[in-house]
């Protein structure tokens, strides 16, 4: 698969001024529920309806999904009000289904994109359809894993696709439900720029007070659309309660969301620009040079240990260090995660430096 602008085909055929926006309730729950929400949504930014029909759940015992009722509760709503249904897909059966129904937009979920075996069966089964299939990211934070699955509906003959973004999972506890990585959505950007991204910000925060600040986000890095759950009584949403929001908050969040150009033509922009970014060269120039004599005296300390036979990690010193440098870097306006990581992978080099060194014969 190599990127093209056909790839965003389908999108530009919406015709939106703003970016796509699909939304709707976590799960089906009931056909009043599923009329009454594409109802209030008719009349908005949203183009597409969404619902879950069968969930997978993380363990037994929840709600798993309406099942095959919610799709005619779909079809339905498309009827009335002319909005396009999505649905996710995690089986050959499920996807027969949604064909069955009309179903213009299926979705395969997290759990499902970390499973090629999965996600093949759903492509055979789509084979030659012109439907819209969106890839969510794997669990695991593996842009591969996530390529992958799209390779496989692409290779399947299906040309309107696109991804969402839905964050991470991590065993640390984090503010977010799901961690975003933003590197990862970009990293694919930069293979496929025309293959349409959307953030689902309702999975990656867990938490409906987050949503507007992660779909800006979303927004400034260029993103193509979101994908946003609804409900008329969030509250007592049947799944996912505290990250759905209410239609009205929807059209809010909408209406607040800045939507940013790609680029500005205009000279007084371009030569300021210009100008901070050579600044910004020089400065990286000159983070390479120091990172190099850093390693440097890091080798000379490997030589060190070998003559002295000592071990390469010295996690007291290491301690020691994290604990400097992080006051210093809060002092001079940089988060305390950003700088964590990054003396993690200046540590890892060091140690792969040395480990070289002393296992040199
Ligand atoms: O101080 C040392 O012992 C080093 O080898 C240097 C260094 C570093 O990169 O600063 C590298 C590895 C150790 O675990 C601790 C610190």
């Amino acid at each position: 698969m190599t990127n093209s602008s056909e790839l965003k085909t389908w999108l530009n055929d919406f015709q939106l001024a703003h970016p796509l926006v699909i939304a709707g309730p976590c799960s089906a729950e009931t056909e009043e529920q599923v009329l009454k929400i594409a109802h209030e949504l008719k009349d908005s930014d949203v183009s597409i309806l969404r619902a879950g029909i069968w969930k997978p759940r993380t363990r037994p015992g929840g709600f798993e999904g309406v099942g095959e009722i919610g799709l005619k509760w779909l079809k339905r709503a498309k009827d009335e009000t002319g909005l396009l249904i999505a649905t996710e897909v995690a089986t050959a059966n499920h996807v027969k289904l949604a064909l069955e129904y009309e179903v213009d937009v299926l979705w395969i979920g997290a759990r499902t994109t970390a499973n090629p075996f999965a996600v093949q069966e759903i492509a055979d089964a789509l084979q030659n359809t012109d439907k819209i299939v969106l890839v969510k990211n794997p669990v695991n934070p593996d842009l591969s894993l996530w390529l992958g699955g799209i390779e496989r509906l692409y290779n399947a003959g299906i040309k309107k696709l696109g991804v969402i973004h839905r964050g991470f999972s991590s065993y640390e506890k984090t503010k977010y439900r799901n961690i975003p990585e933003w590197q990862i959505p970009i990293d694919l950007r930069n293979r496929f720029p025309d293959l349409p991204l959307i953030c689902d910000p309702s999975h990656i925060t867990g938490n409906r007070n987050m949503i507007q600040e992660v779909s800006q986000q979303a927004l400034n890095l260029n993103y193509d659309g979101l994908i946003i759950e609804t409900h008329i009584d969030p509250d007592n949403a049947w799944s996912d309660a505290a990250q759905q929001v209410t239609p009205v908050t929807l059209k809010q969040i909408c209406k607040d969301l800045v939507v940013r150009k790609k680029n500005d033509e205009s000279d007084d922009y371009n030569t300021e620009l210009e100008n901070l970014r050579l600044k910004i060269d020089d400065l990286d120039d000159k983070i390479i040079e120091i990172l190099s004599q850093r390693m440097h005296f890091v080798d000379e300390i490997g030589t060190l240990k070998k003559q002295h036979n000592v071990s390469v990690l010295q996690n007291e010193r290491w301690q020691a260090i994290e604990n400097r440098v992080k006051s210093i870097c809060i002092e001079k306006g940089l988060t305390e995660d950003f700088t964590e990581q990054l003396f993690k992978l200046v540590h890892q080099e060091s140690i792969s430096h040395q480990n070289k060194i002393i296992n040199k014969s």
